[in-house]
């Protein structure tokens, strides 16, 4: 497990020799390994700059994951095909994406849950998803089906937006039964998107993914909902404030996302009423960078160094030096906000913004599963004397996630290619010393 994140203060974490801490770790020469896992539909992005004509033509709104029949996917692959317009072609999936982008960061395990073709040709879409994956990504628990893994076409506008068209193939085809309660149960957390839930007919991805609910919630492993798409959300947002409310530990969305559950277009708004949802939330906006918000207890709050912001809530990020915690652990919650702007500014040129969501929470997922790691190898840090649900305060973990959605949006791909650059050995240096 690495470090999440870069600071020049690493005296909390097992890194060096010669950190103090470590002293209790020789007792036991091999540290405990902590995971998180995840649910996903497998599918492989087709990447393909398109004009605007073409959505309309094929009746996918702009900024939607939209599934389309055999018929309308073969029809656009041939048209994309013959007119030279795809770009790329790799593995996709919000969650796929996610875990990928968790272990590289991490450089340790996650666990994916899934489908898998079960007879593969050299070249074939599920043959670039399983190589265009981290190998530290356990890919040992997909289930086998005959028939092609998904195909999601990420038709990219000339504003840089993406708009989905999903050939689904059999991505919905995972059952309960292929859900491994030991493996759900000792994670670190559990990670699904909204997507899983839009499911039909015979395919189980729905109740397989509520199975693993049951399992984490019952196991008290966090649940960690992100929306995908505020389409989905719009349809009807009250199941889904009730299916937050009940099942959801952290969740992930953009401002549109949080626009279509809470009614607040403004995202600091929208993150507050997220908060009577859940215990955490990550709401990213795009351009004006992102926000975490969450639970501290009353007495533990830490005030920020940093300049008081104005909004609509004034001076909202008071105590973002606080770390989150679950609201049942404290006796007096108080709400707690973070924002930071985009990463230096942004890329100097932005292709698409396909997974920078994605690399944000993949970001906090690895500050998460730090403070597990932590917590099993030194228990005895005062660092756990409170239960902390991440490793960092919500300013640091705002740091570091736009740190990684920057690093997504510069390599053009929603999976990394690598971790974040070992030389910028300071975030704060990083940010502040250009
Ligand atoms: N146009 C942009 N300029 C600078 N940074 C951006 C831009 N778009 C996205 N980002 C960065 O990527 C993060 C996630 O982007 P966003 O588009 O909100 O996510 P999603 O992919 O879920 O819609 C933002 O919080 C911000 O840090
Ligand atoms: N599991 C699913 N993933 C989907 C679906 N439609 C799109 N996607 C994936 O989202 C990422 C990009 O996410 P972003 O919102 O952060 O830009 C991309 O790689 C797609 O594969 C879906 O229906 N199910």
């Amino acid at each position: 497990m690495k470090f999440p994140g870069q600071r020049k203060s690493k005296h909390y974490f097992p890194v060096k020799a010669r950190d103090p801490l470590l002293e209790q770790l020789t007792h036991n020469p091999k540290p405990k390994s902590t995971y998180v896992c995840g649910i996903d539909q497998t599918l492989v992005d087709i990447e393909a700059k398109v004009a605007d004509e073409l959505l309309v033509r094929y009746g996918l709104p702009t900024g939607n994951s939209t599934l389309i029949d055999d018929d309308k996917a073969h029809a656009l692959y041939i048209e994309l095909k013959q007119n030279d317009l795809i770009s790329d072609e790799f593995a996709g999936g919000t969650i796929g994406n996610t875990v990928h982008n968790y272990s590289v960061l991490a450089d340790d395990k996650s666990v994916l849950f899934g489908v898998m073709s079960k007879h593969i040709e050299v070249g074939s879409y599920a043959y670039r998803y399983l190589c265009n994956t981290s190998s530290k990504v356990d890919l040992n628990y997909l289930q086998p089906v005959d028939g092609p893994i998904g195909r999601c076409f990420t038709l990219i506008s000339d504003c840089g937006e993406r708009t989905f068209a999903i050939s689904k193939g059999a991505m919905d085809k995972l059952t309960p039964a292929h859900i491994n309660e030991r493996v759900i149960e000792n994670s670190s957390a559990l990670v699904l998107t909204a997507y899983l839930m839009r499911a039909s007919g015979e395919d189980q991805i729905t109740q397989a993914a509520m199975k693993a609910i049951e399992l984490a919630k019952a196991a008290q492993v966090p649940v960690v909902l992100t929306l995908g798409t505020r389409f989905l959300i719009e349809e009807d947002p009250k199941w889904w404030q009730d299916f937050i409310r009940e099942h959801v530990t952290i969740l992930a969305m953009n401002e549109d996302e949080g626009e279509a559950l809470t009614g607040e277009s403004d995202p600091l708004l929208a993150s507050e009423a997220a908060l009577e949802l859940c215990d955490m939330v990550l709401t990213t906006a795009g351009p004006l960078g992102l926000y975490t918000a969450g639970y501290t207890e009353e007495s533990e709050k830490r005030e920020t160094s940093h300049t008081l912001l104005p909004g609509a809530i004034p001076d909202f990020n008071r105590f973002e030096f606080s770390r989150p915690k679950l609201k049942r652990d404290c006796q007096t919650p108080i709400k707690v906000y973070a924002h930071i702007s985009p990463y230096m500014g942004g890329p100097e040129r932005i292709r698409n913004t396909n997974g920078a969501g994605d690399g944000a929470l993949a970001a906090l997922l690895h500050d998460l599963s730090a403070n597990t790691f932590h917590k099993a190898n030194v228990p005895g840090s005062s660092k756990h004397i409170r239960d902390g649900l991440c490793y960092s305060s919500f300013s640091q973990i705002c740091k570091y996630a736009n740190r990684v959605a920057y690093q997504v949006l510069a390599q053009h791909s929603p999976r990394l290619s690598r971790g974040l650059p070992e030389r910028e050995d300071s975030l704060e240096e990083a940010y502040w010393e250009r």
